[in-house]
């Protein structure tokens, strides 16, 4: 039976408007997609607590979390992930890649432009349609 996987997952959106998109490297699980960066819940964790952790091993800065956005489940190959999407606001720092490839900020009119890990493309199509 395929592993189910929790992963929290945070949209950052700046003051113009732009939203963080993070391209996951050739050495991560599904390389060389973009995603919202975050990572998988631990034992004993909340949603929020997941994110705010993961937000700083991964990107060094600190965000707050708001409610949940968007929850998906997608069936890949090898497991399947709950894809939790947190709204986040940078309350510390600047987001500096350490386990990713690139990092940009783009407008939602501009999100499709990326290939997406295929669990982000609810979450994508949900802030492209957002008014
Ligand atoms: N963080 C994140 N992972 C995603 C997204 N979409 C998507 O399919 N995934 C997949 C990629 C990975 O297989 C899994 C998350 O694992 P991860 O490697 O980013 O998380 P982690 O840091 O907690 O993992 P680990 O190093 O502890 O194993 O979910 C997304 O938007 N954000």
């Amino acid at each position: 039976m395929k592993k189910t996987v929790k992963v929290v997952a945070a949209i950052i959106e700046n003051d113009h408007n732009e939203i963080l998109c993070a391209l996951r490297s050739p050495e991560m699980a599904i390389p060389n997609t973009w995603e919202f960066p975050g990572g998988k819940v631990e034992d004993g964790e909340s949603l929020n607590e997941a994110l705010e952790r993961e937000i700083n091993e991964e990107l060094s800065c600190s965000i707050d979390t708001f409610d949940v956005f968007d929850e998906n489940v997608h069936e890949y190959d090898a497991f399947i992930i709950q894809l939790i999407a947190i709204k986040g606001k940078l309350i510390e720092g600047q987001p500096t890649p350490s386990e990713h490839s690139s990092l940009i900020w783009l407008k939602r009119e501009n999100l499709h432009s990326l290939v997406w890990a295929p669990a982000d493309i609810p979450a994508v199509e949900q802030l492209v349609n957002e008014v």
